[in-house]
């Protein structure tokens, strides 16, 4: 597996090496061991899939509050999908920065989302489905959320976000 670091620190973008013979490939989505080589946090307490009826459909942004931080890795696998997060550790340089990607069933990327990040994607195709793992169990009371749309994020989805769930659209902006 490979990993690189993005732009935000403790973040990785994540790709597989793949051994092709005649019937296709193989490759690991995931091992433990690598991650915990790369210093990551291999810990997997669910893994959820959601799927999107058309694009422009926007999920989040989403973190949980400690204890219940998580630890999530994104994938898409099937379509494509934008997706996006915000460093939210008060004493870091890229303090509300935010850093996104394409993420698709073509390009086979993962991304890496640490602890004490906000999270959201954005379907860039109609029927697009993420599939990914969180490092910590669901928990309702713990769950926050920024806008998509906040202007001090400041941020530039690739295409215009259509559908936002009622949720969403209502979190407090910044500041
Ligand atoms: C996330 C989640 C939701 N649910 C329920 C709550 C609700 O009835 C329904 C839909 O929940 P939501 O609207 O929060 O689903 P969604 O907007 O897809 O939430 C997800 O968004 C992305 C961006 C993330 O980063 C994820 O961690 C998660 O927060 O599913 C669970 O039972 N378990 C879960 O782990």
């Amino acid at each position: 597996m490979r990993f690189t670091e993005t732009p935000l620190s403790g973040a990785f973008v994540v790709e597989f090496d793949k051994i092709e013979d005649d019937r296709g490939y193989f490759g690991r989505a995931y091992c433990a061991r690598e991650f915990e080589e790369h210093g990551l946090d291999p810990t997997i307490a669910q893994v959820n899939l959601s799927g999107n009826f058309a694009k422009g459909t926007i999920r989040g942004l989403h973190y949980q509050a400690p204890p219940h931080s998580e630890v999530k890795v994104m994938r898409c696998i099937n379509g494509a999908i934008w997706d996006l997060i915000v460093d939210m550790r008060p004493d870091s340089p890229t303090y509300l920065k935010h850093f996104g990607i394409e993420l698709s069933s073509e390009n086979q990327k993962a991304l890496y989302v640490p602890e004490q990040f906000a999270h959201a994607y954005l379907a860039l195709t109609d029927g697009a489905q993420a599939f990914y793992s969180a490092s910590a169990f669901y928990t309702p009371g713990a769950e926050g959320g920024l806008r998509y749309d906040d202007p001090a994020l400041g941020i530039d989805w690739p295409i215009p976000v259509e559908i936002v769930s009622e949720k969403d659209a209502s979190w407090p902006l910044l500041g």
